[in-house]
């Protein structure tokens, strides 16, 4: 086992009712590096963040942040975590600066610190000088912006998207897809995140590929196309996702 690994994931299992969702899932995150979860509808992408972000209660396995257990030692556990959902969660009616500073406080950070940190996540944005907006005036791409910066205030050791460039135009998508890959590299943080799209992938990216509940292949670009004997990431999953 990685010790410095930022999310363990150990032989987690999870059903709704008779339907098995997750089967007996292992993996872990490295700080580092971007992971693209891979997986086509119905995989069990969502299931498996609303495990990690303990909307669901975890009945069979474990699942650490930080080497911290997220039943266990809930509070520590999760202050290692930052999470950009795929529906948006900012509060459209208040300025970009309220919806961050609401963010800091509920993570307990003084007046002081919110603002220093808020400051440096919107610069590194390209989005201070937008800090009084409304939400509700900016575009899809400066809104996802702010998640990404709200998700990182508390500097947290995981970075949790859930597809975050859904219904973006291609410059914004680019945009986001670029930062969150030079954030893992020089920020040295873990990032996973779930993504349909082949071209959101880079050569240096680590995959998990997840089929009805199961772990089909893991490791590194170079790692899965040699196991499977493809020659692209689109074919790789193509044979990887077709059957059970
Ligand atoms: N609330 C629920 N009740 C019953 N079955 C569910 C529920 N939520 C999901 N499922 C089933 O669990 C399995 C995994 O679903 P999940 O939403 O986690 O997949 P996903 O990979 O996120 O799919 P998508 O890419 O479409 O969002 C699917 O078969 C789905 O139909």
């Amino acid at each position: 086992m990685n010790t410095n690994a930022a999310l363990t994931v150990t032989d987690v299992s999870f059903s709704y009712g008779a339907k098995k969702a997750l089967d007996r899932v292992d993996f872990e995150i490295p700080p580092g590096h971007c992971t693209m979860l891979l997986g086509p509808n119905g995989a069990g992408k969502s299931t498996l963040f609303s495990l990690i972000t303990r909307l669901y209660d975890t009945p069979n396995g474990q699942i650490e942040l930080c080497g911290y257990d997220i039943k266990k030692r809930t509070t520590r556990a999760l202050a290692n975590l930052g999470i950009v959902f795929q529906q948006t969660t900012l509060d459209l009616d208040l300025t970009v600066l309220q919806n961050l500073r609401y963010h800091a406080a509920l993570h307990g950070m003084s007046h002081k610190v919110a603002a220093q940190r808020i400051h440096e996540e919107l610069e590194r944005l390209d989005m201070f000088a937008r800090r009084f907006e409304k939400v509700r005036q900016l575009n899809g791409g400066h809104r996802r912006r702010v998640e990404i910066a709200r998700a990182l205030l508390h500097k947290p050791a995981l970075l949790l998207l859930d597809e975050p460039t859904v219904g973006l135009d291609v410059p914004s998508r680019t945009s986001i897809v670029d930062y969150v890959h030079s954030l893992a590299r020089t920020g040295h943080i873990a990032v996973l995140w779930a993504s349909h799209l082949i071209d959101e992938i880079y050569p240096d990216d680590r995959l998990i590929v997840l089929h009805k509940g199961k772990i089909k292949a893991a490791g590194s670009v170079d790692e899965i196309l040699q196991s499977t004997g493809t020659a692209t990431v689109k074919d790789a999953f193509f044979r990887l996702t077709q059957g059970d």
